[in-house]
C-alpha cells in the first residue's frame, strides 16, 4: 500500500472556487477533501493555497543536443520548483522535435522527471521553414501543439497549408507562433527605440511582431485553424488579439513574466541577460502586456524559460544568444505585477493552458478521484532573487535583486511531492 500524504490546514482553491479543506493524496490520486483529515505523512499548507499545479506551455528543455544548458530533468526541477506540474517543451533542439522518433525520445527522457514533460512539435522540418514536418503523426503520439518556436514561419503560403493541415488532423491540435518577420527583425538585437539608438545597437521594431501577428490572424479567419500567439510583447499586438477574440476567432495568447515586468532600459546595462527575443519593449508596451492579462487577452502566462550557459551570455551583447530563465520566477513576477485575484492568476497559469493543449490530468478541480497535480502556495510571502538560485544548469536570471511576491511550498507530481517546503526532493 502507498504511503499516503494530507496537505493540512490550507485554503483550497480552483476553478470552482475557494474552501478551507485539508487535501489527502494515495497513489497518484486526490483520495480526499475535508476537514480534518489524516495519513501517514503531513506536509502544512498553514497559510497557504492548494491549487492545481501550474501548466507552462512554453518552455526549453534543450535536450537532446543541449545538455550543458538545461536537461529535461533539471528543466523539470525548475518547474516543480516554480509550482508548475506540466510543461510543454519546445522544439528547438538539436535535432530538432519534427518526427515521431524525437518525439517519444524527449517523452522518454520526461518519464523520469519531476513533472510531466510534453513535447510540442515543429510545424517545418528542422524549423527551417520550407517543408511541413509530418504533424499527423507526432499527433498520433500525444503532440497537440506545434511550433517552430526560436523562428517565425516566414512563408505566407507554408502557413496556410500548416494551418489546413492542422484542421484536418483528426486531433484537436494548436498552432502556435513566434511571431517575428525576418526580414523586419533581421540584425536587430533589443527592442528599435529611444534606448537602441542611445545605445547604438541595432533594434527590431514592433511592426516585426505586429506584421505577424496580423497575417496569423488572417489565416486563421481564412481557415479555421486554431491558434495561440508565443510571447507578446506590443500593445498593437494586444490590441489585435482583443479585436480578433471579440470577433469570435479561436485564438489564445501569451504574455511571459519578463514583458510583463521589464522594459528596454535594462539594455543599458549592456548585460545580454536582458536580451531576449521578441525584446523587452517600452513601458507602455509592459503596461498594455499586464492589461491584456488582467482582460484575459492574454489568456496564458507562459515562461518562455530559455537556459543559455554562461560562456555564450559572457559573449557581447550583439553576439550573445537571446532567451532568458522564468520556470521558477513566472509566479512570483506574475503576482507582484499583476493587479488580479490570485484565482485570476491561477486561471492563466494552471487550467487555461491545460485547456489550450488538452490535458485532462491537469488544472482541474481539486476533489477526490482526480489525479494528484497539486502545488501549494504561500501567496503572501516576498522574496528577493539571489544571483544564481537556481536549479537550472544555466544562470540566466533577470530578475536579481528583485523582490517577488507569492513563494512554491509545496509541489505534487502525479502524487509524488517533487518539492518540500521550498526544495526539490530528488
Ligand atoms: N526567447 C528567446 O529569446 N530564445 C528562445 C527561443 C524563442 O523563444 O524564440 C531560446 O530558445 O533561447
Ligand atoms: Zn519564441
Ligand atoms: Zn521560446
Amino acid at each position: 500500500m502507498a504511503e499516503s500524504l494530507v496537505l493540512k490546514g490550507g485554503r483550497v482553491l480552483d476553478a470552482t472556487g475557494e474552501r478551507t479543506a485539508d487535501v489527502v493524496v494515495v497513489d497518484g490520486r486526490i483520495a480526499a477533501v475535508g476537514a480534518d483529515l489524516d495519513a501517514d505523512r503531513t506536509l502544512d499548507a498553514g497559510g497557504c493555497v492548494v491549487a492545481p499545479g501550474l501548466v507552462d506551455l512554453h518552455a526549453h528543455l534543450r535536450q537532446p543536443g543541449r545538455e550543458e544548458a538545461e536537461t529535461v530533468e533539471s528543466g523539470s526541477r525548475c518547474a516543480a520548483l516554480g509550482g508548475f506540474t506540466a510543461v510543454v517543451a519546445m522544439p528547438n533542439t538539436t535535432p530538432a522535435i519534427d518526427s515521431a522518433a524525437v518525439v517519444r525520445e524527449v517523452q522518454d527522457l520526461g518519464r523520469t522527471a519531476l513533472c510531466a514533460v510534453h513535447p510540442s512539435g515543429a510545424i517545418t522540418v528542422d524549423r527551417a521553414g520550407e517543408v511541413l514536418a509530418p504533424m499527423g503523426e507526432m499527433a498520433d503520439l500525444g503532440v497537440r501543439l506545434f511550433t517552430d518556436d526560436g523562428t517565425g514561419v516566414q512563408d505566407d503560403l507554408l502557413m496556410r497549408r500548416a494551418m489546413e493541415y492542422a484542421v484536418g488532423l483528426p486531433h484537436d491540435v494548436v498552432l502556435a507562433q513566434h511571431c517575428e518577420n525576418g526580414r523586419l527583425a533581421a540584425g536587430g538585437h533589443m527592442h528599435e527605440g529611444e534606448w537602441s539608438s542611445r545605445l547604438g545597437i541595432a533594434g527590431q521594431p514592433h511592426a516585426a511582431e505586429e506584421a505577424m501577428v496580423a497575417r496569423d490572424i488572417a489565416l486563421a479567419r481564412l481557415t479555421g485553424a486554431r491558434i495561440h500567439m508565443q510571447h507578446m510583447s506590443t500593445a498593437g499586438s494586444v490590441a489585435m488579439i482583443a479585436e480578433a477574440r471579440a470577433s469570435g476567432l479561436a485564438v489564445s495568447a501569451e504574455a511571459t513574466p519578463h514583458h510583463m515586468l521589464l522594459t528596454h532600459a535594462e539594455c543599458a546595462s549592456f548585460d545580454p541577460v536582458f536580451k531576449v527575443n521578441p525584446p523587452l519593449r517600452t513601458a507602455a508596451d509592459v503596461d498594455a502586456v499586464r492589461a491584456g492579462v488582467v482582460a484575459g487577452t492574454l489568456d496564458v502566462i507562459a515562461t518562455d524559460h530559455a537556459p543559455h550557459t554562461q560562456d555564450t551570455k559572457d559573449e557581447p551583447f550583439d553576439q550573445a544568444p537571446p532567451g532568458m530563465l522564468g520556470l521558477e520566477f513566472a509566479l512570483g513576477v506574475a503576482l507582484a505585477v499583476l493587479d488580479l485575484p490570485l484565482a485570476e492568476v491561477l486561471a492563466r497559469m494552471s487550467w487555461r493552458p491545460a485547456a489550450v493543449v488538452g490535458l485532462e490530468d491537469q488544472g482541474g478541480p481539486v476533489e477526490a478521484g482526480r489525479p494528484a497535480n497539486l502545488c501549494v502556495i504561500d501567496p503572501a510571502a516576498s522574496w528577493t532573487v539571489e544571483p544564481g538560485a537556481t536549479a537550472s544548469r544555466s544562470r540566466n536570471i533577470p530578475y536579481v535583486g528583485r523582490t517577488l511576491t507569492g513563494r512554491v511550498r509545496h509541489t505534487i507530481s502525479a502524487g509524488e511531492p517533487v518539492v518540500v517546503d521550498g526544495a526539490a526532493q530528488r
